[in-house]
């Protein structure tokens, strides 16, 4: 099998006046892992429709290999989908929905059979493969929809939220299936999800996207600790966004009450200091290098491993932090007052949200 890159140019997309897509650029290397993360309306599906062949672009180009491919019909651009809109027939088996690529291509009977049969052990589904597709639950057909996009071996596969109608332990497995059918077929995967968690398992880059462009692309790691903006950091994971006040020299952190050094090269006007929950951590007092400030708790939340807080600062802003529990540990209460310390390099600079 082939692999491909494919890359978007400048892709555009109007619906009367609402733009869907904003001189969207994006280049994917061949057998990378890419997914579209974002809120409802910011393009996600648009800009897979457009690359799948079912939408048009208002304007700009895609280029799947080497070849532009925005004049093709979607069945000639030799993709594999597993999208909501495009269901299964609804008059076919199991069997028959996951040979129907195999038949386009006209493979031979023995040869399929085995293929379907091996697609079908992959997604669990091997004694379904007579029932027809009212007999399944949701959770089934997806995985029904997945053997179809992926049995022809497809250089490019696009998948628009595969996962949104199975429960939590079946998504967790065919999230490791997916995983492992990428580690071993190596194609190129374009994915859509709304869900963060999913995105930073599966991905090796994420592309947040916002209002039909992206805000930020980079590996999972790069999206979580150096998130570029205020949006990326809120919606990715939760955050503590302290502000920036005072003149030149030291920056004045407003809901701490107390200063830091400034970073070279940022506008503290319109720049925010973003800190991740599991970065601030009680501290006895003192600690060298550490940013220390007095808060008191307001909620403890016990999730198991770890324990979510939410505390106040003495000027009453809200603060987030979490503790992995030692052996032993003892929780603190609501109420308690507390000395609470940060790394300053823990504290990344993001780009405020203009209001
Ligand atoms: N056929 C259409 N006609 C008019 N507007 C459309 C059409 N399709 C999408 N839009 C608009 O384009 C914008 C982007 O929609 P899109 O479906 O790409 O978002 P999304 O990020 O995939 O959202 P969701 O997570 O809800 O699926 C939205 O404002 C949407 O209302």
């Amino acid at each position: 099998m082939s692999v491909a890159g494919l890359s978007f140019r400048q892709v555009s997309k109007r619906y009367g006046r609402v733009t869907a897509l904003d001189k969207f650029d994006l280049s994917v290397e061949p057998g990378e892992f890419v997914t579209f993360l974002g809120p409802s309306g910011s393009g996600k599906t648009t800009a897979l429709n457009i690359l799948a062949g079912f939408a048009e672009a208002t304007e700009g180009d895609i280029l799947i290999g080497e070849r532009s491919v925005v004049k093709l019909p979607p069945e000639r651009r030799n993709v594999g989908m597993v999208f909501q809109s495009y269901s299964l027939f609804p008059h076919l088996t199991v069997f028959e929905n996951v040979a129907f690529p195999l038949r386009l291509r006209s493979v031979g009977a023995a040869q399929l059979t085995d293929k379907v049969r091996e697609v079908l052990r992959m997604v669990h589904l091997e004694d379904f493969a007579q029932r027809m597709p009212n007999e399944l639950s949701g959770g089934q057909r997806q995985r029904v929809a997945f053997a179809r996009a992926v049995i022809f071996d497809p250089p490019v596969l696009l998948m628009d939220e595969p996962l949104s109608a199975l429960d939590l332990k079946l998504r967790e497995q065919m999230q490791l299936e997916i995983k492992r059918y990428h580690a071993q077929i190596g194609c190129t995967i374009i994915f859509v999800t709304h869900d963060q968690g999913e995105a930073l398992a599966l991905s090796d880059r994420v592309a947040v996207m916002r209002e039909g462009r992206i805000a930020q692309v980079g590996t999972p790691q790069e999206i979580y600790d150096r998130p570029n903006s205020q949006y990326v950091a809120e919606f990715i994971g939760r955050t503590n966004l302290f502000r920036i006040g005072g003149g030149s020299g030291r920056w004045h952190i407003e809901e701490l009450g107390m200063e830091v050094a400034p970073v070279d090269g940022v506008d503290p006007q319109k720049t925010g200091l973003s800190v991740r929950p599991e970065k601030i951590h009680p501290v006895g007092g003192g600690e060298e290098g550490q940013v220390t400030f007095d808060a008191r708790l307001t909620q403890v939340i016990f999730q198991g491993d770890h324990v979510q807080y939410e505390a106040t600062s003495p000027n009453g802003a809200p603060l987030i932090f979490q503790d992995h529990r030692g052996p032993g540990t003892r929780l603190m209460q609501s109420g308690d007052q507390i000395r609470l310390g940060f790394d300053p390099g823990d504290a990344v600079p993001v780009a405020l949200d203009v209001a």
